[in-house]
């Protein structure tokens, strides 16, 4: 007997065929729920990367027995995405798409869904679990398709998600995860890792529950970020404000550091743009033996080095000062 099949037998595999649930999957989210309350005051949800559908189960059951307690609040509306059909479910409007394809997931999962309308985004998704078609069992890969896929999902609950509203996905934890925590501290003041005690130790895979959703000022969610289609027909530069990333120029190797005129640093002004500034000061000079090397290496004008230095040498390397 293989050891996956020993593995599908343990308590929350058993507890899972007892109570109902899709997949063992479900005791996850139901443990993170006890740890950061996550459905307190939610009534509308989208669960991307849905099949077989446990977490759209627990969803359907939480919000409506919520709504039954208290009564009288916005109507329960739950939304699952998958690449696969699902079997239905009671209450929850099911999409057969593509969450990195702009096309069925502006037409189908955010028109349909007004802007700042959900309380809560989950995603999970198990690519080294094998459940996924994109599964290449190259866990480098593997993670970075994981990876991508949560910026898509991200990306679509930046659609959707209501201020102060919360985001949950499955990560691996591999070495560039801290750069998947900065990008979602972007946008959620509070994003915590969490390892439920259903998840399997042998498995690097983990949480992010992102929590207060408080997207940058003035950011204006859009589809035009690059997905895994790569479909790069927008024209990225007429993006503003905080949608659009301007990194700093900086060339690097140009002698033009030792010029007489131009012996001052770097710096950046206004527009984050690097600028030499304006000399305020005399040049500062190189030191005497290296004045006199670059001398000697036709580096330096006649005019710049010191007055003893030995003559230039015949070869010439680098730029004609
Ligand atoms: C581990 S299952 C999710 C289990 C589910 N959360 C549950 O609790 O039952 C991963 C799912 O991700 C889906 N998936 C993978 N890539 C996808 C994509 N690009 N768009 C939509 N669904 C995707 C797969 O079809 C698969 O059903």
């Amino acid at each position: 007997m293989g050891r996956s099949s020993k593995d599908k037998r343990d308590i929350y595999y058993r507890l899972a065929k007892e109570e109902g649930w899709r997949a063992r999957s479900a005791f996850k989210l139901l443990q993170l729920d006890q740890e950061f309350n996550l459905f307190t005051g939610v009534s509308r949800a989208v669960d991307l990367c849905a099949a077989p559908g446990s977490w759209s189960q627990v969803l359907s059951r939480k919000l409506r027995e919520r709504e039954e307690k208290e009564g009288g609040g916005e109507e329960v509306k739950i939304v699952a995405v998958d690449l696969q059909a699902m079997a239905p479910l009671s209450g929850v409007t099911q999409i057969q798409g593509d969450i990195t394809k702009r096309s069925s997931v502006t037409s189908r999962v955010i028109r349909p869904l007004p802007f700042s309308h959900l309380s809560v985004s989950l995603m999970s998704l198990a690519l080294i679990s094998g459940f996924t078609p994109a599964v290449t069992g190259l866990h480098d890969v593997d993670e970075y398709i994981q990876a991508q896929l949560l910026l898509a999902a991200l990306n679509i609950t930046t659609h959707v998600l209501k201020p102060g509203g919360t985001f949950v996905a499955k990560i691996f934890r591999g070495k560039d995860v801290t750069l998947l925590y900065s990008q979602l501290k972007i946008f959620f003041s509070g994003v915590t890792c969490a390892k439920p005690r259903s998840s399997r130790n042998s498995s690097i895979e983990a949480f992010v529950v992102c929590q207060n959703y408080r997207p940058p000022e003035g950011y204006v969610p859009n589809m035009s970020n690059p997905l895994l289609d790569h479909c790069y027909d927008v024209d990225f530069n007429q993006l503003e404000g905080p949608n659009r990333t301007i990194v700093p120029f900086l060339a690097c190797g140009d002698l033009s550091a030792f010029d007489s005129d131009r012996t001052y640093p770097l710096q950046l002004d206004a527009d984050k743009q690097y600028q030499y500034t304006p000399p305020t000061q005399p040049p500062i000079r190189p030191p005497y033996q290296e004045a006199c090397q670059l001398r000697k290496n036709n580096l330096l004008s006649r005019e710049d080095a010191p007055p003893a230095c030995p003559r230039q040498s015949k070869m010439r390397l680098g730029r004609v000062l």
